[in-house]
């Protein structure tokens, strides 16, 4: 998949939110950082199909973001906030989402789907008894549930704790072994790390595009007259890039 993103501008009345994106996505998983009001979910939801861009161009394979219906075949979108009928049980929520997106899943395809998002051994429980994080694994299975070759997430560790952020994090990495993972992210240490390319937004722009390791390099400052090497962190870095627009 090559996702290509091209003079991207966003306007809501005469506020400018997206200035102006360029961007080349491939296989992988790509990190979205940026403080709030960035312009994250703005780009997301444009690259999901949801709202109009103002100008500038984004395709899919060649295919442009304003054929909605053959982008919605190609992605999967987790927004922020999402609920299930709470008296579904897992096992019955992708059951139900599979049949809304014309697939027809065996009982073993359903169970292997939920082994993905280590949800298997609670497929029987309902969606109302499931904590945070467990619903934001079952978020996860949904929107892989048509196999898309891209998925998009939003804060997807928001108001997790530490454990559940592992586990998602391991989740996406296997994702962006085979497809596109998309993910926003106002917590750097968060998910960061995983991503093989990260794009750092501040007020609308592309301030940072590319590894973490470059970002971490770009960032190092000069030694210090009395020759003292500072060592940037992962969080220095980013800081630097937001400050420096
Ligand atoms: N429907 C809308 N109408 C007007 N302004 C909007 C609308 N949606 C978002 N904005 C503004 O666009 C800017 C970018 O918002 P967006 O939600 O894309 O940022 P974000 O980086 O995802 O931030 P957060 O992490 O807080 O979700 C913000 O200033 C926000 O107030």
């Amino acid at each position: 998949m090559n996702i290509e993103v091209m003079n991207l501008t966003k306007d809501y009345g005469s506020t400018r939110v997206l200035d102006n994106i360029n961007l080349n996505i491939n296989k992988g998983l790509y990190g979205f950082l940026g403080p709030n009001g960035a312009g994250k979910t703005t780009f997301m939801k444009i690259l999901s199909t949801l709202i109009p861009k103002t100008s500038g161009e984004v395709y899919f394979n060649g295919i442009s973001v304003e054929n909605r219906k053959e982008i919605r075949k190609i992605i999967g979108y987790l927004p922020q906030k999402f609920s299930f009928y709470p008296n579904f049980t897992v096992y019955e929520v992708l059951d139900y989402f599979a049949a809304l997106s014309n697939r027809k899943l065996s009982r073993s395809e359903i169970l292997s789907k939920l082994e993905e998002v280590h949800l298997q051994e609670l497929f029987k429980v309902k969606t109302k008894a499931l904590s945070g994080g467990m619903k934001r694994r079952l978020g996860i299975a949904v929107a892989m549930v048509g196999e898309p070759e891209v998925l998009i997430v939003d804060e997807p560790t928001a108001g997790l704790d530490s454990e559940e952020k592992i586990k998602m994090r391991n989740i996406f990495s296997e994702i962006g072994r085979h497809k596109t993972v998309l993910l926003s992210t106002h917590v750097v240490e968060d998910i960061a790390l995983s991503c093989s390319t990260l794009v750092v937004l501040n007020k609308g722009k592309v301030v940072y595009d590319g590894t973490v390791r470059n970002m971490i390099q770009q960032a190092k400052e000069k030694p210090s007259s009395n020759g003292e090497l500072i060592s940037p962190t992962l969080e220095d870095a980013y800081m630097k890039f937001i400050r420096e627009v």
